[in-house]
This record gives structure tokens, sequence and C-alpha cells, in this order.
């Protein structure tokens, strides 16, 4: 199942964009193959040069994810491409090393959607640090580093327990920008992920905003090109800045906004020392809502993991939502819970492979 999906998502991939190599995961040996391509796509030629390319699919030998990965020719990335809702990464077996194989710049490239793989991020698989399991370190498609990814560490998961070829429920402990984070896939594939705590305080969200007598940022104006909208600030390790409308007005309409208009203007907003991500809200119910949103360092994407974690934190401190909801995204929906208990958020949500590539660096 798994197999015919990659196959059948590789396909349009290949013939209309360029060229990665190819291939597709393989678990038994009846199972289908797309064997390796090459193409003349070098990152280190700023006129990316693409040939054409033959494709082969047959039976396979036994051949699996790993031994894709495993194969180590000088100046070759082999990577596997992940979506989690649409957001979708370049996911790279780093475990040997806590040294990124991709550069920042290298990053950019790969992740064009004209020019490159395409991808809102490229994702490393890492040496685990401070006891942990593995660690994870993401660039996104601008090529800055952000503290955490809720799409990508579902999709680190369902990396690692190819790499490592286990099966059923696992669970990892990841070490990432924003601390230790636990994703654990469950039997029906999907991965559950405690994101650990929210922060609130102002400074380390880190906004300028003034803060309530909690030092958190809830509710307040925030000008943007002559408009105020009304904002809550929430860190999930990385910046959010959740809007449910602007002062005074009635629950927003997230299809109608212009969002490439307006994203950049919060996105680089003074307000917003390290910048932040924008979560636009439309509230179905107090266990229902709809984002869309404009991301720090990789602009509108289908869908933003800890954004939608924000979203509920926000929506619960705005009094709007129960702690429990449905959070749809452009490209589906995630269920978030933001537990009493232990004031830990849990994600779930699925992850699932593209394609399989191989591109010279
Ligand atoms: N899409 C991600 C968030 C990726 C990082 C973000 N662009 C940032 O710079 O903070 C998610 O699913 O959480």
């Amino acid at each position: 199942m798994a197999i015919a999906a990659a196959i059948s998502l590789s396909l349009p991939l290949q013939t209309r964009r360029f060229s990665v190599a190819s291939a597709a995961p393989l678990r038994s040996t009846s199972s289908l193959h797309f064997d390796s391509l090459r193409s003349n796509l070098s990152l280190k030629n700023p006129n990316f040069r693409v040939s054409a390319t033959s494709m082969s699919i047959g039976t396979a030998d036994k051949i699996s994810a790993a031994s894709f990965l495993d194969r180590r020719e000088s100046g070759i990335l082999h990577f596997v491409k992940y979506h989690g809702l649409g957001n979708d990464f370049i996911l790279v077996d780093n475990r040997d090393s806590s040294e990124p194989r991709v550069t920042p710049e290298q990053a950019v490239k790969l992740c064009d959607r004209n020019f490159g793989i395409g991808a809102d991020g490229v994702i490393f698989a890492m040496p685990g640090i401070n006891g942990t399991d593995y660690t994870m370190r993401i660039f996104n498609s601008d090529g800055s580093e952000p503290e955490m990814c809720g799409n990508g560490v579902r999709c680190f998961a369902r990396f690692i327990a190819e790499l490592e070829n286990l099966h059923g429920k696992q669970s990892f402990t990841v070490h990432t920008g924003a601390g230790l984070i636990v994703p654990e896939i469950q039997d029906d594939g999907k991965v559950k992920v405690d994101m650990g705590e929210p922060i609130l305080k102002a400074s380390d969200v880190p906004t300028k905003l003034p803060a309530n007598k909690d030092q958190a940022v809830v509710k307040s104006d925030l000008d943007v090109d002559g408009v105020t909208w009304s904002v809550t600030c929430v860190s999930m390790g990385n910046p959010h800045c959740v809007t449910f409308g602007t002062k005074g007005s009635q629950n927003l309409t997230v299809d109608e906004l212009n969002l490439a208009a307006i994203g950049p203007k919060f996105e680089h907003h003074e307000m917003f020392p390290a910048r932040t991500n924008t979560e636009f809200v439309e509230v179905f119910s107090r266990s229902h809502l709809k984002m869309r949103v404009w991301e720090r360092g990789a602009g509108a994407t289908l869908a933003c993991g800890t954004g939608a974690c924000a979203v509920v934190v926000a929506a619960v401190l705005e009094g709007r939502a129960a702690r429990s909801c449905t959070v749809d995204l452009p490209g589906g929906p995630l269920e978030i819970e933001w537990r009493e208990d232990d004031n830990h958020i849990y994600m779930t949500g699925p992850a699932e492979v593209v394609f399989y590539g191989s591109v010279p660096l």
C-alpha cells in the first residue's frame, strides 16, 4: 500500500519536474521497484541542467529504504521526500555525523519548486544528544534554521522507522532546538507527538508586544499597515502569532484572505525580533477550528504542526475553544490536545513517503 502510493506519486513528479533519481521503498522481493536514475542536476551549477532520464519498473531483488540511502557515493545525496498534510520535506540520513550534509545555500536550491526537488524544508536525522535517541535539525526553504517543525517530526519518525527497519508501534526521543520531542508511531501509521509545553512569556516567544500581568501576549493589538489585528503569541520552540481577526471584527473567513500580501508583513513585523509564523483562524465550534498559515522562512504552506498547536493554545487562552480540537489546514486535519495535567500539547496526524531520490551536490 505504501509502495503503491510512493509509485503513483513519484510518476507525475518525475516527469513534470526533473529528474531526481528515484526508488520506491521496498519491503519484499515481490515489490515494484524504481531503479536508480541519474540526472545532471548540479547544485554547484546555478543553471541547473536537467537531462533526460529513463525509468525501469520491475520485480526487485531484496532492497530496502535503508540500503537505498546507504549508497554513499561521494557528491551524491540520497534522500526521501515525505509530506505531512502537504507540508513537504527532504529527509536526509545524517546519523553518522552531527554536521548537516547539506548547507543552507544548498537547501534553498533543493527546496526550489522549479529548479530543485521542491519542498518546504530539508530535515536531517542526526545522532542523539543528551541521552536522546536522535537529533532533528531542519532548514526552511529560505535556508534559515527553525527550532522545531511539527509536521516534520512526524515525517522524521516514519523515516527513522524505515531506516531502522522497525514495524508497528514505535516511539523515539528526539532532541530539537525546542528541546525534547517524543513522536510515537501508532498502529494505524499516524504519528502522535508529545510536543512539550507551550511558551507564553513574551520575551521568550519572542515578541516586543506589551505583555499582560502573566507576561503573556493575549488578544493584543498589532498594527499591520494601518489595520489593527487582535493577536495572541505562542512559542512551540518556534514563534507563532495567532489571530482570529481584526480588532472588534466578527469571525474570520480564512478562505477570503490574501495570504501572500499580508503574510510577509506579519513575518517581518518589528514586534517579532526573530520573525514569526502567523496563523489566521476561523472558529467553527469549541472543538473545530480552521486555519491558514504563513510560515517564517517558507511562506504559505499547506500545513504547520507547531502552528496548529499554537492555534489551540491561543484559542483556549482567548476562551474560544476547548483543549481538544480538530484543526483543519489546507492539507487536511490535525488532532490537537493541550492536556491540563502535564501542560503538554499532543499532536496527531499522518506522515507519508512521496518519493525516493538521488541528486548530485
Ligand atoms: N511547518 C512546520 C514549521 C517549520 C518551521 C517554521 N517555518 C519556522 O521557521 O518556525 C511545522 O509543521 O511545524
